[in-house]
């Protein structure tokens, strides 16, 4: 049990790294992908499930937790691994992003937000330093700096107020987060898709030296060529010895692409979002279990998976359920689809480590180039 927060690099293959973050609460193995469990629940799943499909590490998010039940409240809960029965590592967002997207009359400010809450509209405050206060009543282990994401397209001038705001955020945060050995407390890289901006705030968050980096500002509709260049002029400026972080990415194909351009942590919503709604992740690429061409196939969705979910249903019996609206149908797809990530990202890290990364990559892309089956 240390108590401390640290990175260590196993092996690298190209720009792909094995690494390993050691926190008190456990090991978070990279490159991860974190299962988003916005309000204190991986949808549709038990978190023992979670945990043994491999997961080292959830995602919470601020916006919604601070909503409800309220960050005063969880903390005299003893705290978000309590509440929810998650022993393991938590990272949460800071609320940025969410009140940008699900907030309503919104008011941003060089001190922070105000928004009425989407859920009573009750209106709240965000600051950075409120941010850092509530991921410590959640007592999150790595803690994301509060920022400005905003929507491409934009104009320069725009891009470069909100990133340099997010940069001055970023001292307030460090300042207000303080020196918390067993924790970590996230920059956020902004700039949108103009690679000079991007560049200086990397380079500025670098100078803060800060415990880890995310790239924010992508997965925000933009093509994944641009995303991949922004990866491309962005990762190498930021420290070696520190994890990245690619926020709200995404599809097996952008992460394995992300991979190979750097990044050590992924979390999205697709595959436990995709699967309430009956799309199911494969090795062999998507099929939507809506479409009726399912309906007496009785074939499970992959014969040779770990999961029962993948293994011993029928696609006739998931498309049935996914039909009727049958809770059943979204906990199973979603356990497959989060099975799935899981496996990617242990085979992701087997093959850097056995330094057949760039192989591994070209039978993941080939399986997802088939597209919807
Ligand atoms: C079925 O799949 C879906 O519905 C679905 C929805 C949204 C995304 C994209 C999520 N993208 C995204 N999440 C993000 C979260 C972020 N947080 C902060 N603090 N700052 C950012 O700059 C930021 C950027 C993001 N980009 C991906 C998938």
């Amino acid at each position: 049990m240390t108590n401390s927060f640290s990175f260590r690099l196993h092996a690298t293959d190209g720009r792909a790294r094995r690494g390993e973050i050691t926190m008190p609460r456990g090991t978070v193995r990279t490159p991860a992908f974190m299962p988003v469990g916005t309000a204190g629940t991986v949808k549709a799943m038990y978190l023992s499930q979670v945990r043994e499909l491999g997961a080292d590490i959830i995602l919470g998010n601020v916006y919604h937790l601070m909503l409800r039940p309220g960050a005063e409240r969880v903390a005299r809960l003893g705290g978000l691994h309590d509440f929810a029965r998650w022993p393991h590592p938590i990272l949460t967002d800071s609320g940025g992003f969410q009140v940008m997207s699900l907030a309503e009359l919104r008011k941003l400010d060089e001190k922070g937000v105000t928004f009425r809450s989407h859920v009573d509209g009750s209106v709240h405050s965000l600051t950075p330093e409120r941010s850092i206060e509530i991921q410590g009543l959640l007592d999150s282990d790595i803690q994301m700096q509060l920022d400005e994401c905003i929507r491409l397209p934009a104009e320069r001038a725009e891009i470069e107020r909100a990133m340099e705001l997010s940069l001055r955020w970023a001292e307030r945060c460090k300042i207000a987060f303080g020196d918390q050995p067993g924790k970590a407390m996230f920059g956020i890289v902004q700039g949108g898709d103009l690679i000079d901006l991007r560049i200086r705030s990397a380079e500025r968050l670098a100078a803060m030296d800060l415990k880890g980096y995310a790239l924010g500002g992508l997965a925000v509709g933009e093509p994944q060529d641009v995303m991949l260049a922004t990866l491309d002029e962005t990762v190498p400026v930021l420290p070696q010895e520190k994890p990245r972080y690619l926020m709200g990415v995404g599809t097996p194909d952008d992460i394995i692409k992300s991979v190979a351009r750097g990044i050590d942590m992924f979390d999205c919503v697709m595959p436990t979002r995709a699967g309430r709604h009956g799309l199911a992740y494969t090795r062999r690429g998507k099929i939507n279990l809506k479409n009726s061409r399912h309906a007496e196939d009785h074939r499970p969705l992959d014969e040779e998976s770990g999961c029962p979910a993948a293994r011993d249903y029928s696609r006739a019996y998931l498309h049935h359920l996914v039909r009727s609206g049958e809770s059943l149908g979204g906990m199973l797809l979603t356990w497959n689809n989060l099975a799935y990530y899981q496996d990617l990202m242990a085979g992701i890290r087997a093959a850097i480590e056995a330094a057949r990364f760039d192989d591994f990559h070209a039978e993941v892309s080939e399986a997802w180039a088939k597209g919807d089956m």
